[in-house]
């Protein structure tokens, strides 16, 4: 069909937003900026409810499957950005990368350190590159899934670096649906769950006890792995797919049955012993983390935070340490609230960095930070105060003697 008279006639108000839900039209050449491909979209289950369409830029190798209002609100984000900020790629990026591909028994393929990886350090930064909706209404079945996934990688500049990511074939699945469900990470864009695909991302394996972790940021669309210790040449470098504090059990079933593989991490291989012991760590980082919220609500701080110390250290050292950054306000607060003003700043420190240390922080995060900020320079003001007195008052006594 012709483009409608409503965009053929007049030019959207602004360039990127008002193209892509009022000119939906697949026929039209100007309709579809800033994708390079008019949208894919399949017919609507119902006339009040939006189609599910594939927008792709091929030239950044991104499609996006999602609802035309979407794509042309909350998907701008990125492109607003583009070319990317100097903070897309955080100043910690080791540059080359410090990795290289290689086979691992058991595991298919996986990334090993080629040199030493300091802790903290960026390893990889990684644009999405499919990015789906998690759920679809029940009336948009699973081949309909299927044919938007097909198309959303065909229209990438290289579908081969998505296709060459596929291990299995059968399983009685398409090879970029397979490529699609045992590859992607679950992440949240403006309030709604996607499936992301990171194709360099998806060559690093499942650790139980990982030596990186990743940070995704809705704002660039990207994908960050830090390091979470220091890492050794031939290393191999993990992180984790499933949540902190599961049991061994609990992970080796959801492993099963999200990601379609047994681990054979070295946690998973090790004895019953340590297994077990690192199961108990896990139970009791689960108990503590409502026994520190119960005893602060019941006023007693100083159990409180006790409790959040022993959390902390069986957290390290279980090497989870990045799956409970939003857990460090809780200690500041705490201390706060006791008067150990330092201790709260080193908290406080801590939290403001889980947000803006790793690359973008969006709209809800600025203003976490801003807000943390500002109890860090109250502190530093209250402990100067202090220094200030606790120095008049040594001059006074000198004086005196
Ligand atoms: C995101 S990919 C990781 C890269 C993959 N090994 C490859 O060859 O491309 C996830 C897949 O890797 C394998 N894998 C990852 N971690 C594993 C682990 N700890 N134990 C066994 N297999 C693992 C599984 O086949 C899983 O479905």
């Amino acid at each position: 069909s012709p483009p409608s008279p409503k965009c053929a006639r007049s030019p959207p108000p602004h360039p990127f937003h008002a193209s892509l839900t009022t000119c939906l039209s697949p026929h039209s050449s100007f309709s579809h900026f800033p994708w390079t491909h008019p949208p894919y979209c399949l017919p609507p289950i119902s006339p009040s409810l939006p189609p599910y369409c594939v927008f792709t830029h091929a030239a950044l190798f991104l499609s996006l499957i999602t609802t035309p209002d979407f794509a042309s609100t909350t998907f701008l984000n990125p492109f607003l950005h583009f070319p990317p900020k100097p903070f897309f790629a955080p100043a910690r990026l080791a540059v080359p990368r410090p990795y290289a591909v290689r086979d691992f028994p058991g595991k298919g393929k996986g990334a090993v350190a080629t040199r030493n990886i300091a802790k903290g350090t960026a390893v990889l930064v990684d644009r999405v590159s499919v990015l789906s909706e998690a759920e679809f209404p029940p009336g948009v079945g699973g081949k309909e899934v299927e044919g938007l996934l097909e198309v959303a990688v065909r229209r990438l500049g290289e579908p081969e670096r998505v296709r060459g990511l596929a291990r299995r074939g059968g399983r009685g699945m398409g090879v970029v649906e397979e490529v699609v469900l045992t590859n992607s990470f679950g992440v949240e864009v403006g309030g709604r769950g996607f499936m992301g695909l990171f194709v360099d991302v998806a060559r690093f394996n499942h650790a139980c006890k990982p030596n990186a972790f990743i940070h995704f940021s809705p704002t660039t669309l990207s994908m960050t792995i830090w390091a979470a210790r220091d890492i050794k040449p031939g290393e191999e470098i993990t992180i984790t797919y499933s949540a902190a504090g599961m049991t061994s059990k609990e992970r080796l079933e959801t492993l099963e049955k999200v990601w379609g593989f047994a681990c054979t991490c070295s946690l998973c291989t090790s004895s019953t012993e340590e297994l077990g012991a690192s199961d108990a760590n896990r139970e009791e980082i689960r108990s503590l983390q409502e026994k520190v919220i119960d005893l602060a609500q019941q006023g007693q701080f100083r159990k409180s935070v006790a409790a959040a110390e022993r959390m902390f250290s069986l957290i390290e050292e279980e090497g989870l340490t990045e799956q409970m950054g939003d857990m460090y306000e809780v200690p500041a607060q705490l201390y706060y609230r006791i008067g150990d003003l330092y201790k709260a700043l080193e908290y406080f420190r801590k939290a403001r960095h889980e947000i803006d240390g790793y690359g973008v922080a969006g709209k809800l995060g600025e203003e976490k930070i801003r807000e943390l900020e500002e109890l860090i320079q109250q502190i530093e003001r209250e402990m100067e105060k202090k220094r200030t007195r606790k120095a008049k008052a040594k001059v006074k006594t000198n004086r005196k003697r």
